[in-house]
């Protein structure tokens, strides 16, 4: 694509060269660029993108976005003042604008996002359609999966991402849309059909600095659809969203249990093997069961019937596609060959996630509870000794541990989860490598106990300073049970 065609209407403050010259690809990595491409140059949070142009320029490319002003004839510069935002306009452009065909549904919130996408999927998947998921886990262009490497990847990543759904012929695109990808622009450009608001809790301090950042990061997801925003008005920040959205031309759509709601759920039952409860909609009520434990699943599950029906389904045929869904990987999952006492590994990895798994698992725990947990390095502090104290406040025991503690001291991280910890229970053991520290769990476990393994869900790696070592909590478990003869 022409170079001027790729900037049009794009606001810049100046080019100096030829903007008639063919761009065939677009990096905001120099060490991808190759010939004939345009690079933009990010300022990053280690380092900027400004002190690789001349890598950039070595490796081929022939025009470069930058913020600062830059000192070269041999390539085109183009000026601008945000070249994140840019860079997600010339990536919708590069690939054609792609959600302008492509039906893409959005959702976002601190807790339930992949939840929600796979249960959407696996409901449409049911029913014939050739579904599109971008997300956590993995990306998914139909039956084909992909490496994700962020939640929301970059915007050039993304509107690749979708233009590929489009040659694949996807009917429709589930994403999750993180909040670092909405302050970060790399969501400009694209075009939501729905957009979906699960719930917000503290988490992402760090980068947000306060709630009402976070929340408002959270919200430019629902000025970005076109037919209809689902809110959970359960939540304090849903209702505050709802309400500021209300006014839009875009109809909206609450769901919740306790507060009046378009969409609401009663008669609910949870046990151990899922959830059972009525979905009273506008349309008609339903009698539900799903086999995903824990009351989160009801607030998860109605926006994804929502989101089914506005999308054709009837809900007869919603709920025989409820009945065929499997389970999402490391949420809630039960390590079935574990049969003395019950080993789960969630991805609870923010304070409210914890609570509510534990909450969940209190209500069918026939024995003890014993969580075995960590935190994130290089993330929000302040979550560390908040989900000490609600793992002694609601497990019968607690084992601290690492998860991911990346460039940070590991054993820095666990004293930060212990000063919450100590404040409510002595009931709790340091155990700092976590393949020791479920290996202890199993080990003080008894008949019908509870193991929450929480943190790291589906993830298969660990990493510890800048080494990503191989690290599943589910096969760690069944290796230990083996070893201990319990399997
Ligand atoms: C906080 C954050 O979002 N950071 C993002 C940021 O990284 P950064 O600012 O540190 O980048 P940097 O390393 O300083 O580099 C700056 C620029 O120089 C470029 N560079 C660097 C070296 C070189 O040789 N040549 C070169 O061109 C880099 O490609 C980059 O464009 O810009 C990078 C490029 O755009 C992103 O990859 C990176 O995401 C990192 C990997 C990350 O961990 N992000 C997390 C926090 C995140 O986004 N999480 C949310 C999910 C959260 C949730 O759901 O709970 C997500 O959507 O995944
Ligand atoms: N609706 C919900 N409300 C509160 N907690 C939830 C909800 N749904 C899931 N959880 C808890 O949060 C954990 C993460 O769920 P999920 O992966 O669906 O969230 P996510 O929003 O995709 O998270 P991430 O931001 O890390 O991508 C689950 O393992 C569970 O413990
Ligand atoms: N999307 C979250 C995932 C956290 C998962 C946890 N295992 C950790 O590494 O902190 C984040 O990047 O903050
Ligand atoms: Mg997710």
């Amino acid at each position: 694509m022409l170079l001027k065609e790729l900037l049009n209407n794009i606001e810049v403050i100046k080019v100096k060269g030829n903007i008639d010259i063919e761009i065939n690809d677009v990096h905001f990595d120099s060490r991808l660029i190759k010939k004939d491409n345009l690079f933009i140059c990010i300022d990053g949070f280690k380092t900027t993108g400004h002190l690789y142009v001349r890598d950039a320029i070595n490796r081929g490319a022939t025009a470069i976005v930058t913020e600062k002003e830059i000192e070269t004839d041999d390539v085109t510069v183009i000026q601008v003042e945000n070249a994140r935002k840019v860079m997600a306009l010339i990536a919708n452009r590069f690939y054609e604008e792609p959600t302008k065909q492509l039906p893409v549904i959005g959702i976002t919130g601190t807790n339930g996002k992949t939840s929600i996408t796979y249960m959407v999927k696996s409901i449409l998947e049911f029913h014939g359609k050739n579904v599109g998921l971008i997300g956590t886990i993995s990306n998914w262009i139909g039956d084909i999966e992909r490496e994700a490497v962020r939640t929301t990847p970059e915007a050039l990543d993304l509107q690749k991402i979708f233009a590929e759904m489009l040659k694949e012929e996807i009917d429709t695109c589930i994403m999750e849309v993180s909040s670092h990808a909405l302050e970060l622009g790399r969501v400009e450009g694209c075009t939501y059909i729905i957009g979906v608001f699960t719930n917000l809790t503290p988490d992402h301090l760090d980068f947000h600095s306060n709630m009402d950042n976070y929340r408002n990061a959270k919200k430019k997801l629902f000025y970005k659809t076109t037919l209809c925003n689902i809110i959970n008005v359960d939540d304090f920040h849903g209702k505050i969203i709802a309400d500021e959205i209300k006014k839009l031309r875009v109809p909206l759509l609450t769901f919740g249990i306790k507060e009046k709601a378009n969409i609401y759920a009663t008669n609910i039952n949870v046990d151990i093997k899922g959830v059972h409860f009525d979905i009273h909609m506008p349309v008609g009520t339903r009698s539900i069961y799903v086999k995903i434990p824990g009351i989160f699943t009801v607030y998860n599950i109605m926006p994804a019937i929502v989101i089914c029906y506005i999308l054709g389904l009837s809900l007869d045929e919603i709920c025989v596609g409820l009945n065929g869904m499997k389970g999402i990987p490391g949420r809630f999952e039960i390590i079935e060959e574990i049969k003395d006492f019950a080993v789960i590994v969630d991805y609870a990895h923010t304070p409210d996630a914890l609570e509510n798994i534990l909450q969940s698992a209190k209500e069918f725990a026939k024995n003890h509870i014993i969580t075995v947990f960590g935190c994130g390095g290089d993330r929000d502090t302040t979550k560390r000794s908040v989900m000490g104290e609600i793992s002694g406040r609601l497990s019968d025991y607690s084992v601290i541990t690492s998860d991911n503690p990346r460039t940070e001291d590991p054993l820095k991280i666990i004293e930060m989860i212990e000063s919450g910890i100590k404040k409510v229970t002595d009931k709790y053991k340091v155990v700092e490598d976590r393949k020791s520290a479920i290996e202890y769990a199993m080990k003080i476990a008894k008949n019908n106990d509870i193991i929450i393994i929480a943190g790291k869900g589906h993830e298969v790696t660990q990493t510890i300073g800048k080494d990503v070592l191989p690290f599943d909590d589910r096969k760690v478990a069944i290796e230990i049970a083996r070893k201990e003869g319990l399997i």
